[in-house]
């Protein structure tokens, strides 16, 4: 695989362009958010919001994902005097040829700037029958076939003996901020029906999953499945950040039991029949990103609720 390497850039300097565009009362972010494709609205509701563009931070990559803007939002979040907040307007993903240690170096720029919580949305597809298309899973576990086979944003030298060499992975979801999430839906009288929870199974993408892969990762135990968050959780969980995860189930993964069988197909016609056979239906990036639009708005709800009750 072809990545891009991570940047020999020392933290200080990031932190230093940071802060050099901030004002004194947004230096210190409390709550890290992630937007996932078509979800960085969310900046909409922060105030005395500063933008600060990827490309003026030494370590930073650029995203160039359809959907995801290449900026840190700093702003305050929240009622009375809010809550100061950073947020990824757009997210690093390895198919992109980006680097693992490039992909989470902003959440390790997150916790050296006081980062506590750490709130990480993507969009999804479901592979669970139960969880449709506009449900927001909370995310309560993962399943990362890339972690298990060598493809982890932690492997390599232990450099730094504040850091665990041996990552836990039993509470990376917090129940505490899962806790608030639910309370915050109350709260917002959602239905029921809005949200679920679930674990995620993280593949490497750029591809969407064939069938077999769909009907495996189901069987396994994953109810959604996408193309991110896991190596920010795992980057999180390492320098010691709450993590919650929310997916936006954006489309269904075709998990069809059986196949079209073109054998039956072609003996049907040349024996002058017609068999009536599944049609494969296909997801793409544009139907991610409509979902994503159309929904943002109550997951910006959820965001900002949480927040408000840290
Ligand atoms: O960044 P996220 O995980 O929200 O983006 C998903 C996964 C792929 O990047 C893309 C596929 O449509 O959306
Ligand atoms: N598969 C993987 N990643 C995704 C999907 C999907 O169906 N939808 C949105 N991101």
């Amino acid at each position: 695989m072809v990545h891009s390497s991570a940047k020999p850039t020392s933290f200080q300097a990031s932190i230093d362009a940071i802060k050099s565009a901030l004002p004194p009362n947004l230096q210190s972010p409390r709550v890290g958010i992630i937007c996932g494709s078509g979800l960085s609205g969310i900046v909409d509701v922060f105030r005395n919001t500063v933008i600060v563009p990827y490309e003026n931070i030494p370590g930073f990559s650029k995203s160039t994902v359809h959907g995801h803007k290449s900026s840190l939002a700093f702003g305050l979040l929240g009622e009375g005097e809010g809550v100061p907040v950073i947020a990824m307007l757009g997210r690093f993903h390895p198919y992109e040829g980006h680097h693992l240690s490039s992909v989470v170096y902003p959440i390790r720029v997150m916790a050296k700037l006081g980062v506590k919580d750490v709130i990480i949305t993507n969009a999804a597809g479901s592979l669970n029958p139960a969880i449709p298309v506009g449900t927001i899973v909370v995310i309560q576990d993962h399943l990362a076939l890339p972690n298990l086979t060598g493809m982890n944003p932690l492997l390599g030298p232990h450099t730094d003996p504040e850091l665990p060499r041996f990552l836990p992975l039993s509470d990376a979801y917090s129940p505490v901020l899962r806790r608030l999430l639910f309370l915050a839906a109350h709260r917002l009288q959602l239905e029921d029906s809005a949200l679920a929870e679930g674990t995620y199974a993280w593949v490497s993408g750029p591809t969407y999953e064939s069938p077999a892969e769909g009907r495996f990762l189901r069987r396994v135990g994953a109810d959604v499945v996408g193309m991110s968050t896991v190596p920010e959780v795992l980057a999180a969980r390492e320098e010691g950040l709450n993590v919650m995860v929310l997916s936006l189930v954006t489309n269904f993964v075709v998990i069809p039991e059986t196949y079209r069988s073109i054998k039956e197909e072609v003996q049907a016609e040349l024996a002058g029949k017609k068999v009536e056979q599944p049609v494969a239906e296909t997801v793409s990036h544009e139907e991610v990103l409509a979902i994503g639009t159309e929904k943002a708005g109550v997951l910006m709800k959820l965001v900002e609720n949480v927040v408000n009750s840290l």
